[in-house]
This record gives structure tokens, C-alpha cells and sequence, in this order.
């Protein structure tokens, strides 16, 4: 007994030691690499920390108030600072077009997104184009920039005038009901998610009228990573986050996306492989062909060596397609009918522009014609830039990375890149928070400094959608102003029309963003 006694506090006395010197050599590696990077960033001003070792942790919250914390960042600093979360994470932060592009436009090769953000999406979106890094993220663009040529996307346009018809008709509903008072992100995101479906699986799923299992799961799945980023800070960690009520859900919404979009591969695929089978065994002419969708476009597609995407990355490619072009847009349609329903004379414009287009047609469609409402693009880009519906990209480089002032960036470091700073800085633009359409008229267009306006991001990882998410707009904001007159609706959480912004994984409003709807009496 005497001899297990102390065998076992030998051990107990070599595994403490052990576990000591773990502790010691991380906190040490640790602290080191945190003196090293606050060495390296001292070229970059620092706004006061809470404390050497904590830094700038917790000082930056995703409110109204955040927001007004980035613009006195701006005003202050004019176009970078440093930043440090704890001795774990340093960033950069940028919000002038100077130092934005040099970043942007690094070739992607040493562009790596960093964990920090991304890591929450990889269950659900995998290794897809807009998560991986290097020759794999560059084989996909590849493979993916078809899909989004101006040719596809016209095929889409009927979609989205018939998605945003639905969305009206049931607005009329309601205020034919006494519902005046609207919230606008519930119905515009499931207008776009509608549209979404109709365009990537040629899936009717009628989510705008009635519920719809998989649209339930893809709303679930976007308010839980927002709650995992910004709600428990131990929830970062994979094997907390898993054993979690939360993480639970997640799991089960997952596999509602997953299964629904395995399916549609699956079967697009088989149905491809028998329409190839029959075509070549007949003498008959291909059938006519179906408006193509993403999934057709994808199954379709080869790289140089002949080699397609496997279903896995289809699938991947198909959740991200769902994923980033869904509340991005709905954000901005919102944020346009906002910002028009605050300045009536430019509603009243955009209005006449789109009447005059659809002037002696039988019913109202917008069609191809959509150059043809330059003040209405004028409006919805001056939106983007008031309230980009993507507040910050960030990057780390595999190298370091020279900026103005031969201030260094040292590679591995995360960059930040504020769109939101850069679209509201008093050094680039004049009267930054107003909301002014004449900035985009054509003719100021050389007096724009590059890289002053950026809600796609820009250079090599920009926004593969832009287009799409361009048309999108065009169509819906059109068609709504055709059919109602907004004004500033009240926020019933607010008691009044206030309207703070929220900045989540897009930039939404507390409580929601309420408008007036009254409608128009125009020809149908
Ligand atoms: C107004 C709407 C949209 C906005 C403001 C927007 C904004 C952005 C931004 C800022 C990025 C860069 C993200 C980063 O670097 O981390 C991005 C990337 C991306 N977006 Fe969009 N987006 C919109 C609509 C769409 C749509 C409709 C789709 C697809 C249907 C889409 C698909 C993507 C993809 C796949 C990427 C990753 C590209 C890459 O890394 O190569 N986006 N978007």
C-alpha cells in the first residue's frame, strides 16, 4: 500500500509538472508573439486600450453605437489604426481607399481568409469558392464565372419580376386588411430566397406564401452563426459549440440544407445522364432547352483538364450560392426603399423613370431595358454606399504587405477592411451620412477615387454575384415603386420611426426596418 501511495504521487507530481510547463511554454509563445505584433503594428496608431494585455477586447460592439464608434475611428485616424483583441488576435483596420486597394488588389495567391470569421461557415458551406484559399479557390472561380455571364442572368429577370409580384400582391393583401405599417426584411428576404431557389434549382417553393422546411433552415442557420459569433464568446471553440443547445439546432438545420441540396444534385445529375443517354441513342435533335439554372450551369462545367465538379463541391457551391446572395441583397433592397421613402423627390424620379420605361407595355415587366433607369441605379448605388449591406471584409496575407507611409503590414496579420468606414470618410466623400444620388451621376464618375466605393469588396475575391445582385435590385425597386408610395413607417419596438442600424452578418435594422406602403393605382 505504502509503495502505490507513492507510485501514484510520483505520478500525480510528473503530470502536474508536465501540464505546468504546457501551461508556462503557451502562455510564454503567447505573450511573446503578442510584444512581437505590438512592436511590429507601432506604425499604425492605437486608439487606447483597456489594458496592455486585453487591448481593445470588447470595445467593439455590433450596434448603432459600434457604428458611431467606426466613424469617430475615421475621423480621428483619417485612414488606419491597430487593433488587438486580447494577446490573441491583431488587426489591422483600414477605411481609406489608399490603403484599402493594395489589399484588395494582392494577387489571391497570398490572400488567405482568415479563420477568425470564416470558420463558423465551414459546416455549412465547406471548402466552398467563397472559403477556400489558393489554387483551389482559383479553380473554382473558374469553373463558377460562367454561371454569372450576363447572358444567364438575363434569363433570371422573368424570376425576379414574378418573385417580386408575389411579394406585392401580398402587400396589397394586407393593406387591403388595414396593414399599412410593414416590416420590410421579413418579406424582402423571403422574396429573395424565392427568387434564389427559382434561379439556382428551378425550385418553386412557394416559400412566400406558405412555409418551407429548407427556407426555415437557411433563416435558422444564418440567426444561429450571428448568435455563435456575438453571444458567448466560448462558443468559438468547436467542441463547446457541439455539445450546446444551440450548436444541436444548428446541427439539425444543416441537415435539412444538406439533404434538400444532395438531393437536387443527385437528381439533376441522373437526369442529365439520361437526356445524354437518349440523345445519343436517337437520331432526334436535342430537345429544346429549359432556361438553365445555377445547378444545370455547375453540372455542365469543365476545367482545362476536362475534369467537372464533383457532386460534394456542386453541393458546396449550390449552399454558398444560397448563402451570400440571399439577406446581401434583401439588405439592400430594404435599405433602398428606406432611403427613398426618406426623400420623396427622388422617389417621385425614380418613379417617373420607370413609368416612362414601361410606358404602351401590356403589363409591368421590367425586361433587358434596365440601363434605362440611370437615376434609379443612381439611388440604389447611393444606398450601397450609405448602408452597404456587407460591413467589412478581412484578409490575412501570406507575405508582408507594404502600404502608404511605408507602414508594413506583417504577414499573418488580419486586416480589416472597412467598407463601412470607407464609404462614410470625410477625407473621400463630402457630407459622408447624407444620402445624395448626384455622387453617382456618370459625369462625376472621374472625380470618384478608386476604391472609395466598394460593397462588392474589389480585385481578385470581389463579389462573384454583383451582377445578379445588381438586376435583382433594378427589378425589385422598380416594380415597388410602381405599385406603392412609401413613406418612414413606425418601428412598434421604438414606439416612433427612429431607426438604428444593426450590424450583423448584414446590416439590418433593430426591431426591423417599418415602412408605409400605399398603393398606386397603375395600369397592371
Ligand atoms: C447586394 C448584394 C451583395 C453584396 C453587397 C455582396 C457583397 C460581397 C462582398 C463584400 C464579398 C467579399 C467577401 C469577402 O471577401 O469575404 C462577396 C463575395 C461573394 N459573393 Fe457577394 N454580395 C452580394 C450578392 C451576392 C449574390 C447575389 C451572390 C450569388 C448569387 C453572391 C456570391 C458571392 C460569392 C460566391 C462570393 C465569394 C467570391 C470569392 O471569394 O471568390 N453575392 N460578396
Amino acid at each position: 500500500l505504502v509503495l502505490s501511495w507513492t507510485g501514484l504521487s510520483s505520478v500525480l507530481y510528473i503530470f502536474s509538472t508536465g501540464l505546468f510547463t504546457v501551461v508556462a511554454l503557451w502562455t510564454a509563445r503567447l505573450l511573446l508573439r503578442h510584444a512581437w505584433y505590438t512592436h511590429k503594428l507601432s506604425c499604425f496608431s492605437k486608439p487606447q486600450t483597456r489594458s496592455w494585455l486585453l487591448g481593445h477586447l470588447g470595445k467593439m460592439q455590433s450596434t448603432e453605437e459600434g457604428l458611431q464608434r467606426v466613424d469617430d475611428l475615421v475621423q480621428t485616424y483619417k485612414h488606419s489604426c491597430c487593433w488587438f483583441l486580447g494577446p490573441f488576435y491583431h488587426l489591422v483596420r483600414l477605411f481609406h481607399p489608399d490603403y484599402v486597394k493594395p489589399l484588395l488588389m494582392a494577387p489571391a495567391s497570398i490572400t488567405v481568409k482568415d479563420e477568425l470569421i470564416y470558420h463558423n461557415l465551414q459546416p455549412w458551406l465547406g471548402n466552398s469558392v467563397l472559403i477556400s484559399n489558393g489554387e483551389v479557390w482559383s479553380r473554382k472561380r473558374r469553373l463558377l464565372t460562367p454561371a454569372f455571364h450576363f447572358d444567364i442572368l438575363k434569363s433570371y429577370i422573368a424570376v425576379f419580376n414574378s418573385s417580386a409580384k408575389t411579394m406585392h400582391d401580398k402587400w396589397c393583401r394586407l393593406v387591403a386588411e388595414g396593414k399599412t405599417n410593414l416590416e420590410m426584411f421579413d418579406h424582402v428576404t423571403l422574396m429573395t430566397l424565392d427568387s434564389l431557389l427559382k434561379c439556382a434549382f428551378s425550385y418553386d417553393s412557394n416559400c412566400q406564401q406558405s412555409s418551407s422546411e429548407y427556407v426555415s433552415a437557411i433563416v435558422e442557420l444564418s440567426d444561429l452563426i450571428i448568435e455563435r459569433r456575438e453571444k458567448n464568446i466560448l462558443h468559438h471553440w468547436d467542441w463547446i459549440y457541439w455539445k450546446t443547445r444551440q450548436g444541436e439546432r444548428f446541427k439539425q438545420a444543416l441537415n435539412t440544407v444538406h439533404r434538400f441540396t444532395r438531393d437536387v444534385v443527385e437528381k439533376r445529375r441522373t437526369l442529365l445522364n439520361q437526356q445524354r443517354e437518349t440523345e445519343a441513342q436517337s437520331e432526334i435533335a436535342p430537345t429544346a432547352q429549359k432556361r438553365k439554372d445555377f445547378v444545370d450551369i455547375l453540372l455542365l462545367t469543365k476545367d482545362e483538364d476536362g475534369q467537372g465538379l464533383t457532386d460534394e463541391e456542386m453541393q458546396a457551391e449550390a449552399n454558398t450560392f444560397m448563402f451570400a446572395g440571399h439577406d446581401t441583397t434583401a439588405s439592400a433592397i430594404c435599405w433602398t426603399l428606406y432611403n427613398l421613402a426618406r426623400h420623396e423627390h427622388y422617389q417621385e424620379k425614380c418613379r417617373q423613370e420607370v413609368m416612362d420605361l414601361i410606358e404602351g407595355r401590356d403589363g409591368q415587366e421590367i425586361q433587358e431595358d434596365l440601363s434605362n433607369l440611370p437615376f434609379t441605379t443612381m439611388c440604389i448605388k447611393e444606398s450601397l454606399r450609405l448602408h452597404s449591406p456587407v460591413q467589412a471584409v478581412t484578409r490575412s496575407y501570406t507575405q508582408d504587405m507594404v502600404l502608404p507611409g511605408n507602414r508594413t503590414v506583417p504577414a499573418g496579420t488580419i486586416c480589416l477592411v472597412s467598407i463601412y468606414g470607407t464609404h462614410h470618410n470625410p477625407t473621400v466623400w463630402t457630407n459622408p451620412h447624407e444620402y445624395d444620388p448626384q455622387r453617382f451621376d456618370p459625369s462625376n464618375k472621374k472625380s470618384q477615387t478608386s476604391h472609395a466605393f466598394i460593397p462588392f469588396s474589389s480585385g481578385p475575391r470581389n463579389c462573384i454575384g454583383q451582377k445578379f445582385a445588381m438586376v435583382e435590385l433594378r427589378v425589385v425597386v422598380a416594380l415597388t415603386l410602381l405599385r406603392f408610395r412609401l413613406t418612414p413607417g413606425v418601428n412598434p419596438e421604438l414606439g416612433s420611426s427612429r431607426v438604428r442600424r444593426l450590424p450583423q452578418l448584414v446590416l439590418r435594422a433593430e426591431g426591423g426596418l417599418w415602412l408605409q406602403l400605399e398603393p398606386l393605382n397603375t395600369p397592371t
